[in-house]
Parts: structure tokens; sequence; C-alpha cells
């Protein structure tokens, strides 16, 4: 089955039509050993070039890493890379899968900007060693897709929703549809300062998400309250200076979060979630928080 939904009026299908899919229980992150702020790819690493406290950024990195440990997940830590300073924010390099059978699969991603394109081999080369069965997108069609920056699983459920417009193609969506037998509901992403999925939308439970508004076009706001009871929204502070969308819950009830995201963090609480809070400020100059500073696999 191939299918990509872009308005609320082709979706024909509700949730309890689709299949669920087993929750994560891994984490892959990648120390920061090297990273740093080198260049500018996304607005957010503008005047930051050179800023990035290594000892702070070390000590936040640590204490995320325990979060996910605390919260039983097996988490591993991959040794960064000289040279590749955004290989810490491994969300973007594959989207991991996992098949009806049990299969564990991941699709590598092509890198919009090509100081991030070295990355991607050695983030393979790690799941092979796991067993990954490793699949690639056909790079005459497509050039560009980053992973699960973009496309983001519907918790516990073969659903796919997938952001395009700044990092991503939505051509890459029709290969990740037939390639992973989902279908995909695609979001174009409006705001140069939310280019990535990850940064305005993150999955709470199978009927709760956070979202950031402003980032999505009208259509993709209707598709996301067609499938989704409860919808928060952060503010614009919020969601543009402490990436409070940047959040993960990977569990449907623990919220891993940026410090101080005062009002966001009621909203959750209110929803009945518990909140947990890490600074990850060093990171936020590089555009980049909680969700895309690990991946979540099989
Ligand atoms: N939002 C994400 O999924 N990743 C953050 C990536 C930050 C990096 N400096 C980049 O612009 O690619």
């Amino acid at each position: 089955m191939k299918k990509i939904y872009t308005s609320a009026d082709q979706i024909d299908f509700t949730l309890s039509d689709i299949p669920s899919m087993p929750a994560p229980k891994q984490v892959l992150t990648v120390k920061p050993t090297y990273f740093d702020v080198e260049y500018v790819i996304n607005p957010h690493m503008k005047d930051h070039v050179g800023r990035v406290d290594k000892m702070q950024a070390l000590n936040e990195w640590e204490h995320l890493v325990d979060g996910y440990e605390e919260l039983g997940f097996n988490v591993h830590q991959l040794d960064g890379v000289e040279g590749l300073p955004d290989m810490v924010f491994c969300a973007n390099q594959s989207l991991p899968f996992i098949d009806e059978d049990g299969n564990k699969k991941v699709l590598m991603s092509i890198m919009h900007s090509p100081e991030r394109k070295d990355e991607v081999p050695h983030i393979e080369k790690w799941y092979r060693q796991l067993g990954y069965e490793v699949e690639y997108l056909d790079n005459s069609q497509v050039d560009d897709f980053e992973g699960m920056g973009d496309a983001l699983w519907h918790f516990k459920k073969r659903l796919l929703w997938g952001g395009y417009g700044f990092r991503s193609s939505l051509k890459a969506y029709d290969q990740i549809s037939e390639k992973f037998d989902t279908p995909v509901v695609a979001l174009e992403l409006t705001d140069e300062k939310f280019y990535h999925l990850d940064t305005c939308m993150a999955m709470l439970n199978e009927n709760s998400v956070l979202i950031y508004p402003d980032a999505f076009q009208q259509e993709g706001l209707d598709m996301i309250h067609k499938l989704f009871e409860n919808v928060i929204e952060a503010t614009q502070y919020e969601a543009e200076k402490l990436f409070a969308v940047n959040a993960t819950c990977p569990d449907g009830k623990n919220v891993l979060i940026q410090q101080g995201c005062t009002d966001v963090n009621q909203k959750l609480r209110d929803a009945g979630f518990s909140v947990h809070e890490y600074s990850t400020f060093e990171y936020i100059k590089s555009g980049g928080s909680v969700f895309c500073m690990k991946m979540l696999l099989w």
C-alpha cells in the first residue's frame, strides 16, 4: 500500500484502522565530544559559531542520558567523529522501523546540507552491527530526507507523520510509504525557524500531540486535528526560544523537555503527563534540543 495524505478531506481512515507497532525500548545517543557550532545551516545557529561551552554541553548530555536510563531504556552511546559537530543530533541520519514480523529495518537519510552528509555512514555502520536491515532512498528521485527530524511515527501505530519543505522533500514519502508499507500524513512546514517536523510536533500518546501551530499550513493543522483528540499548543516564545516542542514522550506517559517551558509543562501536567525538565541550552545554540539528541529504536 502506498498512500500520502496532504489534506483532511483525503483522510479515509481512523486510528483504530491502523495496525499497532511496538514501543521502542532502546535509545541511540552520540557523545558530544566534537559537538560545536561551526557553520550556519539554520537560523538558530547564527551568532553562535564558536560559542558552545563544551563542558556545559557534556554535562547537559550526560543528564539527559541518565534520564533515559532512569525510565528503563537501554542507552547506546556512540563515539562522535571529529569534523562532524552535528552528529550528536542522531534523530536525523536515519528512520528505523520494525515490520509486522518483528524484522528491524532502517532507512538511511540523504542529508540536505553538505556539512552533515558524512554523518550518515557512521550511523549506518552501527545499525549493521546491531543487525538492522539497511535500506536507501533512490537518490535519482529524492534530493533530501532527514530521518526522524522530519518523519515521526505515530505513538505505537504504523502511521508516519512526514514534514517537508526545508530539509526533506515531499517525494521522499512516496518511497518511504512503499518501502515500509505505511500511510504517510504529509505536513508542509512554513517557517524556517521550525525547519524540522520535530521542532513543531511531538507525539505524546496515541490520542495526544504537542504542536506549535504557526509552523504549519492550514491543511496540515486540519489533518492534525482530525486524527488527534487532544492537541496541546506551545506559545511562540517557548517553541522558538526554548524548543518546547522538541520534547519526547518515549512511553506515552513521561515527557522529557527543555527546562523552563512553564506554559507547556502546565498543559502537559493537566493532561496527565509526568514532566521531566533538562537543560539543553548549549544544543539550542545549534537548533536542537531533547528530541533530536537521540534515536528511539527496537
Ligand atoms: N531538530 C533536529 O532534529 N535536529 C537538530 C539539528 C541541528 C543541526 N545544527 C542542523 O541544523 O541540522
